[in-house]
């Protein structure tokens, strides 16, 4: 946080609880919704005010959540948190990381990309690695062009065939480390008290709320 735009001043905006969740995504908008939920601070989503949903142009997670956050506050004038996440996977030397979502195509088919990834890990031969890690980046921007993003990560193993209901994504197909059920098999406050999200909003929270 710079100087000219004090924790307090960040405090005051977000306690009216005049925050836009800038993603188009409803299982990231519920998993947000529910971490913001302890602070009081209740989300407006993207899809109420009607933003569109700006082309991810960015070569990084950190640069694609920024401008999807800047673009929310500018087109709303309102605080705004966009996620950029993704699945990258060591075998597929780290596909499909920025892709993720657009793996599943337009018709945002998850059965049909985790397959694809499943038949990349396998086309890899019997010894490819199933070792994959989830990134989120949060991005917070203001009104006033300011924004500032956060990283975290999960490491864990890739299982087929994909396991569980809850969750989103890629979630049926993957299971953190020192765990023995999938995040797809997982109760949402598990999720949330490890997943990459959660990670990234930790130091989201300790810099800004
Ligand atoms: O916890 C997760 N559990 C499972 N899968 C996940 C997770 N986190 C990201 N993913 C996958 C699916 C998602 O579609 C893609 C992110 O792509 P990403 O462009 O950041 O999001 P999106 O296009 O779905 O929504 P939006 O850009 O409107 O926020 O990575
Ligand atoms: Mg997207």
């Amino acid at each position: 946080m710079s100087d000219d735009f004090g924790q307090e001043q960040a405090i005051r905006k977000l306690k009216p609880g005049r925050l836009v969740i800038a993603s188009h995504n409803p299982g990231k908008v519920r998993e947000i919704a529910a971490l913001l939920g302890p602070y009081g601070i209740e989300p407006i989503s993207a899809a109420s005010l009607d933003l569109p949903e700006p082309e991810e142009t960015g070569t990084t997670f950190i640069a694609n959540a920024e401008l999807k956050a800047m673009q929310a506050a500018d087109l709303s004038g309102l605080p705004a948190l966009a996620d950029d996440s993704g699945l990258c996977v060591e075998a597929l030397g780290g596909d499909p990381g920025l892709f993720s979502a657009r793996w599943a195509g337009p018709t945002k088919d998850f059965g049909m990309a985790m397959q694809l990834v499943w038949d990349g890990v396998q086309a890899k031969g019997p010894d490819a690695s199933h070792s994959a890690h989830f990134v989120c980046a949060l991005a917070l921007a203001w009104p006033d062009g300011h924004v500032e993003a956060f990283e975290g990560r999960i490491d864990g193993t890739l299982v087929w065939p994909p396991r569980g209901q809850n969750g989103f994504g890629y979630d049926a197909m993957f299971q953190p480390l020192d765990h023995a059920i999938s995040f797809g098999e997982m109760d949402p406050d598990a999720k949330h008290a490890m997943s990459h999200r959660a990670k990234a909003f930790e130091q989201l929270v300790a810099a800004v709320i």
